[in-house]
């Protein structure tokens, strides 16, 4: 983890800033059926884009606190984005820009103050902090454990928990004890609970930051599968690693709680590198 913080703030520090090593507490948080669109709008969009409706998409979102003394704190400014069905974009940005923030409205947790949200259903957010992910004491019922609502027959049930743990590599480790695994491994177990339930939208916090090498290719590559894969999830990526943008369909780059950049992968190294030489530049070395 050090590794990584020293690797980003020499890389690029706009990008990476300090890793945070607070965790959030973390669950799996299952939401809603159903595709709604929640607006809390002053202004109302279309939410069409040109090739049809996007899996998550957000327009003019704004989300405040307010603080004891009754003074308003913007967090989120005028944030619009659109990921499109069936592709993994990753979300950037500095300590405290407000990633976290934007991922929660996303999911329905907070309400913006401003905005409208649209998110395909069903739809999963997922912590970073993988001890906090997993609640059962077996793999396997780990993944069944959110398919008790959906009344299914037992065959059913043993199908989707075998298809999901499949989709993330993590079949063999079925009746594995979840205290045995790890941490990249309880991700895994996370995300396949998450697939299980047929989720269309994946909503993932930091999943790698406190994960080795190892566990981190196999978690990205567990959530690229599933949107490769027939059947259209759509994901959300939190990082602050950049090795990690070789695996995503586009880039939401977030400064101060605005989105400053959206694009494909080239747009988005480019716009990297950019501002790594402003910074330097601005070294006077
Ligand atoms: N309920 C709250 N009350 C006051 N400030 C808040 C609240 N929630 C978030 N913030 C502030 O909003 C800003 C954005 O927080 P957020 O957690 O979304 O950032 P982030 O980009 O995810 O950061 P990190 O990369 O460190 O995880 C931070 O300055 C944070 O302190």
């Amino acid at each position: 983890h050090e590794f990584q913080a020293r690797e980003l703030s020499s890389m690029a520090p706009h990008v990476g800033g300090s890793l945070s090593l607070s965790s959030s507490s973390a669950v799996r948080l299952p939401l809603h059926p159903q595709a709604t669109t929640v607006a809390s709008a002053s202004h109302r969009c279309s939410l069409a884009t040109q090739e049809g409706r996007a899996a998550i998409e957000g327009r003019g979102i704004c989300y405040s606190v307010t603080t004891r003394q009754g003074r308003s704190v913007p967090i989120l400014k005028d944030c619009s984005l659109s990921v499109p069905s069936g592709q993994l974009w990753m979300l950037l940005g500095p300590n405290g820009c407000g990633k976290s923030t934007l991922l929660k409205v996303l999911a329905g947790l907070l309400n913006p103050t401003y905005g409208t949200v649209h998110v395909n259903k069903p739809k999963s957010f997922v912590f970073q902090n993988p001890d906090h992910q997993v609640i059962m004491p077996t793999v396997e019922a780990d993944v069944a454990f959110g398919l008790g609502k959906f009344s299914l027959s037992s065959d059913e049930v043993s199908s989707r928990v075998s298809k999901a743990l499949d989709a993330v590599g993590m079949l063999k480790y079925s009746q594995r004890p979840i205290q045995t695994l790890s941490g990249g491994q309880k991700q895994r177990v996370a995300i396949a609970g998450a697939l299980a339930e047929a989720c269309k939208v994946l909503l993932l916090d930091e999943l790698t930051t406190f994960l080795d090498e190892h566990d981190q290719l196999g978690v990205i590559k567990a959530v690229k599968d599933s949107v490769s894969s027939p059947g259209g999830v759509s994901a959300l990526w939190v990082t602050h690693r950049l090795e990690e943008l070789k695996y995503a369909d586009g880039v939401i780059y977030m400064e101060d709680g605005r989105i400053i950049m959206r694009g494909d992968v080239p747009t988005a190294v480019n716009f990297l590198k950019e501002k790594q030489a402003h910074y330097i530049d601005r070294l006077d070395l």
